[in-house]
């Protein structure tokens, strides 16, 4: 049964959810024996409302974005790499191209603000906002205004598209700042906690890191509401990135999300919309300081844990397998009734 989710989608009720778990009981296998599959399976079918989910398609899109704050020697690279790796994206050189070709994903490339002109290339989907966002030390990364654009092209770009399963990663050197701070901002866990190595600082790069990102912080009030969080110390691609989340949930498709800037991204979502959290799966835990509070902030327990801290949206690639072959379960595996095997004894 394919379920379109506007309009027609039955209402998932208590009814549809106990047959759900009566039904992943009474597959041939002992019981709860799939582990984690069992449970990615009953995500995908909530978010699809059907009992028979059918995951065909699975498209990445990657954000991209530069950050003021990068000036300030917070990461291991300089900015221009942004660019640098996005034209890498378009020439299809990167890990995640070459991750997209081996497993089957579309993918296509946003730039939501990346410095310097504007990158002229026809394969790339243009969102510009700015040319990065201004320096969040001594007043805020973007305005009202800029954020609100980014959450609407995100939005529009995460609804759009017929695959059933979206995946967004991001590129911009600095972004863990970014996202360290909007994590601070909206959780209350400690900066500490939550500023890692990125890129690949070194110990004494970590800590002048930790001392520019506790003044940046200084700045505001402790806890800030998501859009305020966003605006104040976010970047482009972040928001975008939260916005298209927010598009493919309420659009009814399963979200994979990536490592710490993307879980940062999805928690700015959620709580915008607490709405967008039944749609998203954690696709790995990432390498990055951070991530695991953040996880743990949106009661999330991820798929893989490889050691990844690379983004691009090559987390949630390597955990689409595993989310689509766990729909297949659920649709297509034989009962104990069926198959004519002996249940529990
Ligand atoms: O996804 C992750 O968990 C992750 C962890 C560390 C770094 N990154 C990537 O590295 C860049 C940000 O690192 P940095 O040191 O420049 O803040 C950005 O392009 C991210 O895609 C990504
Ligand atoms: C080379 C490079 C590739 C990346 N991909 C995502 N973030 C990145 C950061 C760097 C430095």
């Amino acid at each position: 049964m394919v379920v379109s989710v506007t309009g027609t989608a039955p209402a998932w009720d208590a009814a549809m959810e106990a047959e759900l778990l009566r039904r992943i009981d009474g597959k041939t296998k002992p019981v709860g024996s799939l582990g984690a599959v069992e449970t990615i399976a009953a995500a995908v079918a909530r978010t699809r409302r059907s009992l028979t989910p059918r995951l065909e398609a699975c498209d990445l899109t990657i954000f991209a974005a530069d950050h003021g704050i990068a000036r300030e020697g917070v990461s291991a690279y300089p900015q221009a790499v942004t660019r640098q790796m996005v034209l890498n994206f378009l020439a299809g050189g990167a890990a995640a191209n070459v991750m997209s070709r081996a497993l089957g994903v579309g993918f296509r490339v946003v730039d939501a603000g990346i410095a310097g002109e504007p990158i002229d290339h026809p394969a790339l989907i243009s969102r510009r906002i700015g040319p990065g966002t201004r320096s969040f030390l001594d007043g805020p990364a973007m305005t009202v205004a800029e954020l609100d654009a980014a959450l609407d092209a995100g939005r529009a770009l995460g609804a759009d598209g017929v695959a059933d399963a979206v995946a967004f990663g991001e590129m911009g050197i600095g972004n863990t700042s970014a996202a360290a701070l909007v994590a601070h901002k909206l959780t209350g866990t400690p900066l500490a906690d939550l500023v890692g190595r990125g890129t690949g600082l070194a110990d004494a790069g970590l800590e002048r890191k930790r001392v520019t990102l506790e003044g940046a912080a200084a700045r505001t009030a402790p806890v800030l509401d998501p859009r305020a969080a966003l605006a104040e110390y976010g970047g482009f691609e972040v928001a975008m990135m939260a916005g298209a989340m927010l598009g493919g949930a309420a659009a009814g498709r399963v979200v994979l999300v990536d490592g710490f800037i993307a879980a940062v991204a999805a928690l700015a979502a959620v709580a915008i919309d607490p709405a967008a959290r039944g749609p998203m799966i954690f696709a790995h835990r990432s390498a990055e300081r951070g991530h695991g509070a953040v996880l743990a902030s949106l009661a999330a327990e991820p798929i893989l844990d490889l050691g990844l801290r690379l983004g691009e949206g090559t987390g949630a690639l390597l955990a689409w397998p595993i989310v689509k072959a766990s729909a297949a379960m659920l649709s297509e595996m034989s009962s104990f009734e069926t198959a004519g095997v002996s249940g529990p004894a």
